[in-house]
């Protein structure tokens, strides 16, 4: 039985005190939602450790946004697994299309970073996703695909969540047709030695579609941005029916 993981991205937004006060009204939504429905906040680095505190045993999972290969070092602007674990937090997002994109990530480094999250007793959320030029150009899946190759090489995938975000639906409003999302989605999974990896549709998911994202045989959940930074909206998404 596969997991459903549903999880919000906040990307490079909310303050501590602006953090705190999304937990404090979204904590109190949270009754009706299933248990067996995993849910994650992966919130900028300063604010894990409030939201941490804040948590108080409820279901919801503490992420971050990153992680370094290394344990500790010369490296100027990183975090490391120990950091992370040390506030609480259970899983990271790995290899978002904005790090691949803005700052350089790598296969390689994505793969790195995956390992290194596991060593650590994180679970990786690794992102994977086509650009709208690779759509056109009928390359999705070799895309895909070789991303998969790269990045799980050495990875265990009894501890792994994946996103497939096509990049050209994140923060666009152009959702993935749900039909294509859950068709590619089916596409990954054939690729993987564990087919119970959880893995999410990102991009454009709202309160409009999430019924319907959900309602995808192959969908395990979903990764957020936008709408998970307003309490009544990522509300509406994990209490989905
Ligand atoms: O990590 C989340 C994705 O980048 C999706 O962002 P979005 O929901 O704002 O399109």
């Amino acid at each position: 039985m596969r997991k459903i993981v549903i999880a919000g991205n906040w990307k490079m937004y909310k303050t501590r005190a602006e953090s705190l006060e999304f937990l404090q009204g979204f904590m109190s939504c949270l009754t009706e939602t299933p248990e067996e429905r995993e849910i994650v906040l992966c919130v900028p680095f300063t604010s894990l450790e409030i939201v941490s505190k804040n948590l108080h045993g409820s279901l919801v999972r503490l992420g971050a946004q990153n992680v370094h290969w290394q344990e500790s070092g010369a490296y100027t602007g990183e975090i490391s697994g120990p950091m992370l674990t040390e506030l609480g937090v259970r899983y990271v997002i790995v290899g978002h299309s904005e790090r691949r994109q803005y700052f350089g990530e790598t296969d390689e480094t994505v793969n790195l970073r995956l390992k290194a999250a596991q060593k650590y007793g994180l679970i990786p959320i690794l992102c994977v996703g086509e650009t709208k030029a690779q759509r056109d150009a009928g390359e999705t899946e070799t895309h895909i695909f070789s991303q998969l190759a790269q990045d799980l090489v050495d990875v265990d995938q009894t501890k792994l969540v994946i996103a497939y975000e096509p990049i050209w639906a994140i923060g666009t409003g152009d959702t993935c047709e749900t039909k294509e999302a859950n068709r590619v989605i089916g596409l990954i999974r054939s690729k993987l030695s564990n087919p119970d990896v959880p893995i999410q549709y990102g991009g454009s998911v709202k309160p409009e579609n999430i019924d319907e994202v959900m309602a995808q045989p192959e969908i395990d959940g979903v990764l957020v941005g936008g709408a998970s930074l307003e309490v009544a909206s990522f509300d509406r998404i994990v209490n989905y029916n």
